[in-house]
């Protein structure tokens, strides 16, 4: 099949790849040069475990290709993908723009010759529709069949979530297009559930807003655990164990973060508000994900009273989960704003996170080339972040560098046991010492 992928951001460029392998020809488009040019020397802008190689091979086989002329490759593909990026705007709902713009770009291209274009981007519902009228606005000629096809990859893990789907969400309204779109994703998986397109737009939100409601509802059982002496990591398993809640989402820490779940639940809350309806459950997710890093805070001002200022802080790990570089509404940049407010020092250390760090805030902090060296003489060690190689800290490895024996674990990374046997001050998340 021959497929045009618009956009190169974690969703095309992984797609676009995962569907070359599987033997269709696949061109991506980016309106950066200067991505595409990267990307055409066989390197690629994200960070994400196993994907240059992927890239790399199927370039090399000649299925995957790269350009910033959009008409030349919609006008040889028979499937257009839409993947680029739909943010948060000021009001919470999704910014549409560039989802549109590429809308107007494909109707100038289309010609005549029956297409599938499928939104892969995580739109609002009747998005589709939309997308079509433009295209039709742009060419009234045009035989074209507008899908919903959801992504449901994780970053760090793309690749594989892309090969191994849990599901196929295939919403359309046409026979036709259905048919294509079955033959697509076949070889991904037995489990695809074809729906009407409006069901599949969300279907994509409802499960991100599932998800992040499972964190924030275990966030809220960790601060009453502080508050009453039990174990949330217990409490999680124990609550896990149960097959109809299942031990996945179930960790708690310093809130969610990322390119998706904010900006994802903002979104639908502001989609049920467009329709007159308050979303309680949705409006308690964010209200709660809002204040979970202040915990952190609360537990500095507990630890040192309100005399903060001048504290060294060695904060370890900046990207809003591990295996990724991307810094979009990660929990350590809210952290970094209110200690360095409060006058404190902080000497940050990530594996791969630090160059999108300093792009976004600059000599804010300051910035370090290992552990070892983000320990040095701290006052107190913040966990951000749980990359493997903060796992495998021992508590005598952290003594051994730092001035003053406290740790503030934002991820139930360490032993409380350990850690206070080694005459750590430790507070986790609703973790009893
Ligand atoms: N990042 C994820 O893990 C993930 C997972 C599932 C779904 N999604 C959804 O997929 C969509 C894309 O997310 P992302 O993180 O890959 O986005 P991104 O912001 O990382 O990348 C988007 C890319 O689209 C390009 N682009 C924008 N307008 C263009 C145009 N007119 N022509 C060509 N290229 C254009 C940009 O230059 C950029 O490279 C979003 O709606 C997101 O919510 C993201
Ligand atoms: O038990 C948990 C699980 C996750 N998180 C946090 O939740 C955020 C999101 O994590 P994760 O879901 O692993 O990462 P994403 O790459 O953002 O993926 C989510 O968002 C994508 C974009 O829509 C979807 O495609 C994926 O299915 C969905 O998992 C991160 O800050 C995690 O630290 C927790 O705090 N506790």
């Amino acid at each position: 099949m021959k497929i045009t992928v618009v956009g190169t951001g974690y969703v095309g460029l992984v797609s676009g790849t995962c569907f070359s392998e599987l033997g269709n020809e696949v061109i991506c488009v980016d309106k950066i040069e200067e991505k595409v040019n990267m990307l055409k020397g066989g390197d690629i802008p994200i960070y994400e475990p196993g994907l240059k190689e992927l890239v790399q091979k199927n370039q090399a086989e000649g299925r995957l290709s790269f350009t910033t002329d959009l008409e030349d490759a919609v006008k040889k593909s028979e499937v257009v993908i839409i993947a680029v990026g739909t943010p948060s705007s000021e009001s919470g709902a999704a910014n549409m723009s560039y989802v549109y713009t590429v809308a107007e770009e494909v109707g100038q291209a289309i010609g005549s010759d029956f297409k599938v274009v499928v939104n892969k981007s995580t739109v609002p519902i009747g998005t589709a529709e939309e997308v079509k009228r433009i295209i039709l606005e742009k060419n009234n000629t045009a035989d074209v069949s507008v899908c919903s096809v959801p992504e449901f990859l994780r970053e760090g893990s793309a690749v594989s979530d892309t090969f191994n789907p849990d599901r196929v969400i295939i919403g359309t309204e046409c026979e036709r297009a259905r048919k294509t779109l079955i033959e697509l994703h076949k070889p991904l998986t037995d489990q695809i559930l074809l729906t009407d397109v409006r069901s599949s737009e969300m279907i994509k939100y409802a499960s991100n807003a599932f998800l992040a409601t499972k964190i924030s509802f275990i966030n809220e059982i960790a601060n009453i655990c502080d508050a009453y002496g039990a174990d949330v990591v217990d409490v999680a398993k124990g609550m896990g164990l149960d097959d109809r809640i299942g031990p996945k989402f179930l960790q708690a820490g310093l809130g969610y973060g990322g390119s998706c779940f904010p900006k994802d639940t903002k979104a639908l809350i502001h989609l049920a508000e467009e329709k007159a309806y308050e979303p309680q459950l949705l409006y308690a997710v964010k209200d709660i994900n809002d204040r979970q890093y202040q915990r952190v805070i609360h537990q500095l001002n507990g630890i040192f009273g309100e005399d903060t200022k001048g504290l060294k802080v060695a904060l370890l790990g900046l990207a809003f989960k591990p295996n990724t570089d991307d810094m979009r509404d990660a929990p350590s940049l809210k952290i970094i704003e209110e200690v360095t407010e409060l006058g404190m020092e902080v000497v940050a250390y990530d594996p791969i996170a630090i160059e999108r760090t300093q792009e976004l805030i600059g000599d804010k902090i300051n910035y370090a080339k290992n552990v070892t060296e983000t320990l040095q003489d701290a006052d107190v060690v913040i966990l951000v972040t749980e990359w493997d190689e903060f796992k495998q800290l021992s508590p005598a490895a952290i003594k051994e560098q730092v001035r003053r024996p406290v740790v503030i674990d934002g991820r139930n990374v360490f032993d409380p046991n350990q850690m206070k046997e080694a005459g750590f001050i430790y507070h986790g998340v609703g973790r009893q010492v």
